[in-house]
């Protein structure tokens, strides 16, 4: 396994081609795109990596998974009268579904959805408890208590942040915001701003790989019905409009953020998670994809056989 990743860091990683870094929120505009790491963690409890696995970037949509694993567990399939569970086709911060739809996002992890899913969690709380209880979750599902949240980015997508508002806004004037959108959009953007590296995104990933329970502390998290259904659901929509495409070069569930990230599940296998701050068109990692891709030939791990 080391020698494969050492190959793609050392082959992809070093690519020309790398994509556009996210210039829409600022903070995300000036990380160097020469930066890449991999790592995956094992069912069996072993962690390869290769690159820059130390250093930590914003996990952006990739904390979605995390807050829906959260919102199952406070809400139940309460969820799905707030969200739906179809691929949008859409991009990731669209509003064009929204009108159609009175206001119901499609799933969980474009924009709307996941605003929506923290004015789920909220629930009449404050955002500073909410967002703790977020931060406790991802350390415990990490094993790893450092892990934080990165005001600067918090901060420059809360001062950048008019489509995302739009979003909640328009979502509220259908009745479907419970608590203030502020409150809901404060939540939202501190979630997004999580920093981590990919040694600690690999190790939160691993209850995914085991039918809900973490394979190397035996500690349950979800029962395995609800991450059996949460990799449906990356699978199908945790790339937005470019999903199909993942599924068809990857064919693992995976979820991606535009800090360049990307957590894929291997189910029975591993939790792989790559960065490369470089994005495609659609707004997922160009490199980060083509490692995947890469990794999946070599290991056979695709779901599709
Ligand atoms: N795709 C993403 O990672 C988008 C998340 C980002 N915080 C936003 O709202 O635009």
């Amino acid at each position: 396994m080391q020698d494969i990743l050492d190959e793609i860091v050392a082959t992809i990683g070093a690519s020309k081609e790398r994509g556009k870094v996210a210039d829409y929120i600022p903070q995300l505009a000036c990380i160097d795109p020469n930066q890449f790491a991999i790592t995956v963690a094992l069912a069996d409890g072993r962690v390869f990596s290769s690159g820059h696995s130390d250093r930590l970037f914003s996990i952006q949509s990739i904390s979605k998974v995390f807050t829906l694993t959260i919102a199952l567990g406070k809400l139940g399939d309460a969820v799905w009268s707030r969200v739906g569970r179809e691929p949008s086709g859409d991009p990731f911060n669209s509003i064009v579904q929204l009108e159609h739809e009175n206001g119901k996002p499609r799933n969980p992890f474009i924009n709307a959805g996941a605003i929506a899913i923290a004015d789920a969690i909220l629930k009449g709380h404050q955002p500073k408890e909410t967002l703790g209880e977020i931060l406790q979750f991802v350390r415990f599902i990490a094993d790893d208590d450092s892990i934080g949240i990165d005001e600067k980015v918090a901060q420059s997508e809360l001062v950048t942040g008019d489509r995302n508002a739009s979003l909640a806004h328009f979502m509220a004037s259908f009745g479907r915001m419970k608590n203030p959108v502020d409150w809901v959009l404060g939540t939202y953007f501190h979630h997004c701003s999580i920093a981590m590296n990919t040694e600690q995104l690999a190790r939160s990933g691993l209850f995914l790989v085991d039918n809900g329970r973490n394979p190397v502390s035996g500690t349950r998290v979800v029962s395995a019905l609800r991450a059996r259904r949460i990799n449906s659901l990356m699978l199908m929509c945790g790339h937005y409009d470019g999903s199909g495409e993942f599924a068809f070069r990857v064919g693992l569930p995976g979820k991606s953020g535009v800090g360049g990230g990307i957590l894929a599940i291997a189910p029975g296998k591993a939790s792989i998670a790559v960065w490369s701050p470089g994005l495609d068109e659609v707004g997922n990692s160009k490199l980060g994809t083509e490692a995947l891709e890469k990794l999946v030939q070599h290991t056979g791990w695709s779901i599709f056989g």
